[in-house]
């Protein structure tokens, strides 16, 4: 026998679950039935398309077998199976860089903790919250030894050589205190048709039934095995045989989540090319949702046979919070991740079923608007990407996307920022940067407040790349506020010629301004979008803006092209008129490097060198004390 330790993560883990922090210790059944019908699946898969296993005695199936004295479970399963190897890297470490990330966001406050651990689901594991001591016997498919795991749940396990006579995987649970309540036939059986009612395969259930025996009047126990669960794949029902719980409960048991999605589609396809398929809106965005390495949430299978359930290419990334299944009668079963890239009947599933998401999703934000905003609140970023990525989609995902605007509170969609623009309006303006609060008082908004015109805040660090990509929303032109070119919608005829005047009469300022500020600006010039503040920067149409380069940098991005800001300057305001009229002293000096700096703060630029900032501002304001 060898002894091991379990890795320090699973310690952490199984540290959490002893202590209980999980409100729901039932999911421990499911847990482990949805380990075996992955071990089933992977063995079926097998039998179907590799020639050693094709003469391979296999019906699959699960059972369970009770011994309510001893307080004992045992599942079984004839799936896949593991050798020693596996025994050791899949039940004596995490690989999943989900859980770690779950470990990693735990805070130590037991309550929040069991809200993270609710949403995210334990595997394995989940069973030491029942279970004093665990044992697993299993033998991997195609190989004749087996092997016995047994562990406590404290600080590791022990290996050994055992016996078992065909492939698979047996699971003996020693109940704990808090696990004696599942030494219950009736209780397993509930919570089996609660869970894992829709797995694929039987689950039997093997224990003590007391029966009445009418002549000796008085019950007796048999040994009775069942089968518990309804083993269909409910998703190739019709929707008219399926209830909501049905659909919520199939959810439940394909991604271990314990909280009901917000919404699922169901569509069956029949035509030139057949296949099924459910997909399903988590109530909450998946933890993983912005790491590279996320889980994918559909799971492919064909003719009812399980295939793999890490395929990327199902549906396109910015899809990735959809979780589900796509069932093919097209697909050849052996069909590999290479083949599956560029096949045919796969991209047309794939193309059918983004139409399908997208086209459910805008029915659902005319008919269900508050349903709806629960939604967007957490996805509206993933579908911002699709703007980036999918252009064919481009127009729905337009009305998908939700903004934040200077006219309402809360979120709008551009269908009402359209209907809501004034007469003769030419375009709709967007505002993009990382903060929310330094956008909503951006001198840039100046003029379009004074005009009445509305302007939608965009603070997601993606907006600006996404959106300098979308020229326009239904044939009217999507313009940033903070780009050079000024729009029609800014001047009328009669302002226009002010302006050139203006700039005419301010000239000489401007040009003291450019010695003054030399390379630090591509250009000085009088504003027309300023009404209370002197100055703001802007940015050339096709350059990006300061903020993004800076986050760029964050990013650790190198290379980074060096990029001048305009500097505009209000010809209305005091201060710029009492410059108009001084000498060329040190304070005009100061004010001009002041109207500079002040402009970058007001978009979130920090200032390279603050110490020469203040000492500025300090010269300048002792004069006016
Ligand atoms: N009955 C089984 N037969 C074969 N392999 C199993 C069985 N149970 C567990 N395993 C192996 O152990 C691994 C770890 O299981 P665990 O339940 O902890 O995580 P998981 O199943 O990968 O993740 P999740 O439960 O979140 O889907 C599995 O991925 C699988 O490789």
């Amino acid at each position: 026998m060898s002894k091991r330790e379990f890795q320090t993560e699973v310690s952490q883990l199984l540290q959490l679950i002893i202590h209980s922090l999980y409100s729901h210790p039932e999911i421990f059944l499911r847990e482990l039935i949805s380990n075996s019908s992955d071990a089933l699946d992977k063995l079926r898969y097998l039998t179907l398309t590799d020639e050693t296993f094709k003469s391979f005695p296999f019906t699959p199936r699960i059972d369970l077998e009770l011994d309510e004295e001893n307080k004992t479970l045992t599942l079984a399963d004839n799936g896949i199976g593991m050798n020693e190897e596996d025994l050791v890297s899949h039940l004596g470490t995490i690989a999943r860089s989900g859980t770690k990330n779950f470990l990693s966001q735990l805070s130590g406050d037991a309550k929040k903790d069991s809200n993270l651990i609710g949403q995210f689901g334990v595997g394995f594991y989940s069973a030491f919250m029942v279970a004093d001591k665990i044992e697993v016997v299993s033998r991997k498919a195609g190989e004749d030894k087996a092997w016995r795991w047994i562990s406590d749940g404290k600080t590791g396990f022990d290996i050994s050589p055992a016996e078992r006579d065909t492939a698979g995987t047996t699971i003996l649970l020693h109940f704990n205190e808090e696990g004696k309540v599942y030494a219950n036939s009736w209780r397993l059986q509930e919570v089996v048709k609660k869970y894992s009612n829709h797995i694929a395969f039987p689950i039997f259930l093997t224990y003590d039934k007391s029966e009445w025996n009418a002549e000796e009047k008085k019950s007796e126990k048999t040994r009775t095995t069942e089968q518990v669960n309804a083993a269909s794949a409910l998703w190739r029902r019709s929707k008219s045989e399926l209830t909501d719980e049905d659909y919520k409960e199939l959810y439940k048991s394909i991604t271990g989540e314990s909280q009901d999605p917000l919404f699922w589609f169901h569509t069956k396809a029949e035509g030139s090319l057949e296949y099924t398929t459910l997909f399903y809106i988590p109530a909450k965005a998946p933890l993983d949702l912005y790491q590279a390495e996320y889980k994918v949430g559909v799971k492919l299978y064909v003719k009812r046979v399980f295939i793999m359930d890490d395929a990327k290419e199902l549906l396109p990334q910015y899809l990735r919070f959809v979780r589900g299944i796509i069932d093919s009668e097209d697909l050849p079963l052996n069909v590999s991740r290479e083949i599956l890239q560029q096949n045919r009947i796969l991209t047309t599933i794939r193309t059918a079923s983004v139409k399908k998401i997208l086209t459910e999703l805008k029915n659902i934000a005319t008919n269900q608007p508050e349903k709806y905003l629960e939604f967007i609140t957490e996805y509206n970023r993933p579908l911002k990407e699709g703007l980036h990525n999918d252009y064919a989609n481009r127009e729905t995902l337009l009305d998908l996307i939700r903004f934040k605007s200077t006219k309402v509170e809360g979120l709008t969609s551009l269908a009402d920022v359209k209907s809501r623009m004034k007469d003769g309006q030419k375009s709709i303006y967007y505002i993009t940067g990382g903060n929310e609060g330094l956008l909503r008082t951006s001198p840039l908004l100046e003029i379009y407040k004074k005009k009445d015109l509305e302007v939608l805040i965009l603070d997601d660090d993606i907006d600006e790349i996404v959106f300098s990509g979308v020229d326009k929303y239904e044939e009217i032109d999507l313009k940033a506020v903070n780009k050079a070119s000024t729009s029609e919608d800014l001047k009328d005829d009669a302002e226009a010629e002010q302006t050139a005047d203006k700039t005419k009469e301010l000239q000489p300022l401007l040009d003291k301004l450019k010695a003054t500020l030399g390379d630090q600006v591509k250009d000085v010039r009088a504003s027309v979008r300023l009404a209370d503040s002197p100055s703001c920067i802007v940015s050339d149409e096709e350059e990006p803006s300061l903020q993004m380069l800076q986050m760029l940098r964050a990013m650790g991005q190198k290379d980074i092209p060096a990029v001048k800001p305009t500097l505009e300057i209000n010809p209305d305001h005091e201060i710029v008129k009492k410059l108009l009229a001084r000498s060329d002293d040190s304070v005009a000096q100061d004010a001009a490097w002041l109207l500079f700096d002040q402009a970058l703060l007001m978009e979130g630029v920090p200032l390279k060198d603050p110490g020469t900032f203040v000492q500025r501002l300090n010269r300048v304001l002792n004069l006016s004390i």
